[in-house]
């Protein structure tokens, strides 16, 4: 049983809304002490969810913030190769298990960082992935952080249902593109963090635009103010809207994410968005 009075999310719970306060069912470690938790989610995979995670962590690292990241993609998990800490793995002393620290030093938590290759599968079925989250929540020692962002499974199912009840998720930011096909789906994730009193700070649509390498005009793929049309029709908040990038491909697969500057703009003012949303 969770003791809300030590839980460092006390009053920011998910649950404060229907007097379950005293039922978050997850013992919260004592090692920690973590003051928001961003979980970043997704309708459908591969729009960009991994990137947007580590490109915001990095951008509150920067701004003096203490930032980890819980890999809750437990069966596709992308985070340790972004930041190239893939050949890597977390330690453990028999009650806990450290996360690991990428070159600028955010804390990383990964199913493969635990796994002995990184190309292995976690054959589970759906209560099992759960509870490895339930773990990288009590078990690990975040320590003192600011922020911890959660990079969670694409879609609506049982991980996503498991993050949302077990750990005190401050708010969700929502990772899409603009076509009608996936706003109806990112609606059903908003439509899920309503349902379990999780406040949605926003969307950030991604891969919207392409820059002309020539003439630098912008080309929108989806058409113009197609993020704003698809924010307005789930009903939520556009943090902000990023172009596709060769560079930040080409640096992502070389595990270097942490050196790609081009959306700094952007993420600036998404972070000011977000922080601005839960009051920090
Ligand atoms: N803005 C962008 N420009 C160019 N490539 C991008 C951009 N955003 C993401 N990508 C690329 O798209 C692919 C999918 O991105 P990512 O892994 O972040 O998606 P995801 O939603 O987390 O996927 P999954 O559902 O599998 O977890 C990656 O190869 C990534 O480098």
């Amino acid at each position: 049983m969770s003791n809300c009075q030590s839980c460092p999310s006390n009053g920011n719970c998910s649950r404060q809304n229907n007097n379950q306060q005293n039922t978050c069912g997850v013992v919260n470690n004592p090692k920690n002490r973590v003051k928001h938790i961003i979980g970043i989610m997704s309708g459908k995979g591969g729009v960009g969810k991994s990137t947007v995670t580590a490109i915001l962590a990095v951008e509150l690292k920067r701004r003096g913030f203490k930032v980890g990241i819980m890999d809750a993609d437990i069966t596709g998990p992308s985070i340790p190769r972004l930041f190239g800490i893939n050949n890597q793995r977390a330690t453990g002393d028999g009650t806990y298990i450290y996360p690991v620290k990428t070159s600028e030093g955010i804390d990383v938590m990964s199913m493969n960082l635990l796994m002995p290759q990184e190309t292995q599968p976690v054959l589970w079925r759906g209560p099992m992935i759960g509870g490895a989250v339930q773990q990288f929540w009590t078990d690990v020692v975040w320590g003192e952080l600011d922020f911890l962002l959660v990079d969670m499974p694409p879609g609506t199912g049982d991980v996503a249902l498991t993050v949302m009840q077990s750990i005190p998720v401050t708010g969700l930011v929502m990772v899409s593109t603009p076509q009608s096909m996936v706003s109806m789906i990112v609606a059903k994730a908003v439509n899920m963090a309503d349902k379990m009193g999780i406040k949605v700070l926003g969307v950030v649509e991604n891969m919207t635009y392409i820059t002309c390498p020539d003439c630098g005009k912008r080309i929108d793929i989806y058409g113009k103010n197609a993020s704003q049309e698809a924010a307005n029709k789930v009903g939520v908040k556009l943090l902000g809207e990023l172009p596709m990038d060769k560079d930040l491909m080409e640096l992502s697969d070389e595990g270097r994410v942490e050196k790609f500057e081009a959306f700094r703009e952007e993420f600036k003012n998404i972070s000011d968005s977000i922080l601005g949303s839960i009051n920090v």
